[in-house]
């Protein structure tokens, strides 16, 4: 049989479950470049063909969840629209599924509150608090507006000046010692009265905020994990809301399985398991995905690795590579799936791995293979990502602050640079929003209206029309670009038009409230985020300082998958997902808090027992992805203090021969 006639093999496989009638889940599982995404598109427009008519009698819709709204936009344009299909991000598509069963949201907000509660109580019982003799007294004097201005005016302050400004209140001089412990207690004391109130006065809805990254439990507005705990919660427990599921829902699929979280899973099997109880229904829920990419760090669920309790479906072909890049893809991942090339002819392409020491220089190595158009270079050091970016400025300065140094080191990977922004770190992400309102206001032709206001307010408020053109005139007489951020911020709450307001915008993207003037605000915001509990003696200055044009760059290198005819430049980890005709890897040893990242790749690769070890198969993973995105031509370039014999024999086992360049 052809190659081609046994792809289609594979295709019919799916499409006689999906034309089975019955109840299954499937997974379907094959390599990079295997045309994974193809296959969903076309499991879709084979039901498309087939069932349109019966769904649209009965008003059901076919149901594909994508693990970004890249992945999403791309599916949609590929389909061209169609009322019988709901392409969505799975946040987005849960949240519309559930936000009705608000009596549920409500309870489980509640008792989520009363957990929070009770954990501000246990912290008070560990700090000086506990030893108060009038606790009333002192939760009166914090609770007092004036005292609270104080407080937040001084709160990003250093320790001694803090001091100074609490002296006018007689609290004990030890109280103040660790000013840090100070500030804790007096936000606890508060955050529990807030919390008290809302609980003693119900009456509230529970809202998804899908463009922030952290819960603000007293205003009832959740993010991204607390709705999936949620959406675990009332979905399993509801049969009603699993029938309502089913019945709009007869087909569901799922791309990018490795990185589905637990709790969608096990929404699904619930799913499934009520399906099978009604007998004679109908479901069919497929997994497209590929285990050896799940390069963040979180664990894939069992069932797709060791349980396989799903009917498996396997493709061995690859739509993308050369076959020079498939052999040492194949390689690299060392596992049963060895794919091979669906054309016959594929073989016009190069690997290469070159062995070079610290004096390497990428822009002279590209210059000497000609490597001028078409090429992307993905570079493991974030530096060097950033200043091919142009941001380097603001990475030097955010790795100075607690939060991005030493053990927090990983937090430059998964809080700044991360790709998919609902894991951002919760103050960049309200930075991010504040930068996507000024750069969509300014370049974007074909923003709506109601894009701009929903990231100026979070909803749509009755505004005119005449005070919305006359704030975005006055916001396009200001040069950002030219100014740094505390600056851009000032006359950002400056500008004002009719009942729009600047300071109200900032108030609500950095979630402010009056207590205190909004810059202050913001900068205790960024205060917490970047120093928190950890010093006394550092401040947010220097990260206000930094050039706004700085902070413009980092955010088209977070939204931007767009790549020209010259040379691009993305980390490993950005990669995911994307194809290139020539790629240049450059793997280094200092990585990832190790000194060698690579090498104990290498030194254990062929080892035979690093199936289980996290750290060999991680290294593996991110390897593998990168490498897989090379269509034409794959150079591997690894900078090392030299090769044991182990590594060096590895490497030959995976790249046939090692090249060594060690020019200046
Ligand atoms: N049946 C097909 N006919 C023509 N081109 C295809 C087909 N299937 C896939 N392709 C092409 O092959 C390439 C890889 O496909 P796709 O991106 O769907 O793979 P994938 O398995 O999702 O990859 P990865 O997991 O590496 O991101 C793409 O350029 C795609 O357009």
């Amino acid at each position: 049989m052809t190659k081609r006639k046994q792809e289609d093999e594979v295709q019919k496989k799916i499409f006689s479950i999906l034309d089975s009638g019955k109840v299954k889940i499937f997974q379907f599982n094959a390599g990079a470049g295997a045309g994974k995404t193809y296959a969903l598109e076309q499991s879709i427009k084979h039901l498309l063909k087939t069932r349109d008519s019966d769904l649209k009698t009965r008003n059901q819709k076919i149901l594909c969840i994508t693990y970004t709204n890249a992945a999403k936009n791309e599916l949609v344009r590929r389909l061209n629209k169609n009322s019988s299909v709901v392409v969505s991000t799975i946040h987005e598509f849960l949240w519309g599924f559930i936000k009705t069963q608000q009596k549920s949201l409500i309870e489980l907000h509640q008792n989520k509150i009363e957990d929070e509660l009770m954990r501000i109580n246990g912290e008070l019982t560990k700090s000086f608090y506990k030893k108060i003799e009038e606790k009333d007294k002192f939760d009166h004097q914090v609770l007092d507006k004036t005292f609270a201005n104080i407080f937040y005016s001084h709160y990003s302050d250093h320790a001694e000046p803090f001091r100074v400004a609490m002296e006018q209140y007689d609290f004990p001089k030890k109280w103040l010692n660790n000013v840090n412990k100070f500030k804790k207690t007096v936000i606890n004391v508060r955050k529990r009265d807030k919390l008290q109130k809302v609980l003693d006065k119900p009456g509230r809805k529970v809202d998804y905020i899908s463009t922030k990254n952290r819960d603000n439990l007293a205003d009832y507005k959740i993010s991204h994990e607390t709705l999936l705990d949620y959406c675990k919660q009332v979905i399993t427990n509801h049969d009603i809301l699993k029938r309502l599921f089913m019945d709009r829902h007869p087909y569901v699929f799922i791309d990018e399985y490795q990185d589905t979280d637990q709790r969608v899973v096990d929404i699904m099997d619930s799913i499934e398991q009520y399906a099978i109880g009604r007998g004679k229904s109908s479901l069919i829920i497929g997994y497209f995905g590929d285990p050896l990419q799940n390069i963040y760090g979180k664990e894939i669920t069992n069932t797709f690795v060791n349980d396989k309790k799903y009917l498996q479906i396997k493709k061995v072909f690859n739509r993308r590579s050369t076959t020079q890049v498939i052999s040492v893809i194949n390689r690299i991942r060392n596992d049963a799936l060895k794919q091979e090339s669906i054309y016959e002819d594929y073989n016009n392409g190069t690997n290469h791995f070159y062995s070079v020491n610290d004096d390497f220089v990428l822009d002279k190595f590209l210059d000497r293979m000609k490597l001028s158009t078409h090429t992307t270079c993905l570079l493991m050091k974030n530096e060097d990502i950033a200043k091919e970016r142009n941001f380097d400025l603001l990475l030097t300065v955010i790795k100075k602050f607690p939060n991005f140094k030493d053990n927090n080191y990983d937090n430059i990977n998964e809080q700044f640079l991360q790709k998919n922004i609902q894991h951002i770190g919760s103050f960049l992400r309200n930075l991010l929003s504040f930068i996507e309102l000024i750069q969509k206001i300014k370049y974007e032709k074909d923003i709506t209206i109601n894009k701009i206001l929903v990231l100026m307010y979070g909803k749509l408020p009755m505004i005119t029309f005449n005070d919305l053109r006359d704030f975005i005139h006055k916001l396009f007489v200001f040069n950002f670009n030219s100014l740094n951020l505390v600056d851009c911020l000032t006359q950002f709450l400056k500008i004002s038009s009719g009942k729009i307001n600047g300071t109200k915008v900032l108030e609500y993207i950095f979630g402010v409230d009056d207590s205190v003037d909004t810059l202050t605000g913001i900068k205790n915001k960024a205060y917490d985020y970047l120093i928190g509990q950890n010093n006394n003696d550092m401040d947010v200055d220097s990260f206000f300082k930094i050039k706004f044009s700085q902070f413009i760059n980092w955010y088209y290198y977070i939204y931007d998958n767009q790549h020209d005819e010259k040379v691009n430049y993305y980390t490993l980890h950005g990669s995911k997902g994307l194809e290139f005709d020539n790629v240049v890897v450059v793997f280094e040893d200092n990585f990832g808090h190790k000194k060698d990242y690579c090498k104990y790749f290498f030194e254990n690769y062929d080892s035979g027992d690093v199936i289980d070890d996290e750290r060999f198969n991680q290294v593996r993973n991110l390897l593998y992805v990168a490498c897989s995105r090379a269509k034409q031509n794959l150079y591997v370039i690894y900078i090392n203090n030299g090769l044991d014999s182990i590594a060096k024999s590895n490497i030959e086992k995976i790249f046939d021969k090692i090249e060594y360049l060690n020019d200046k």
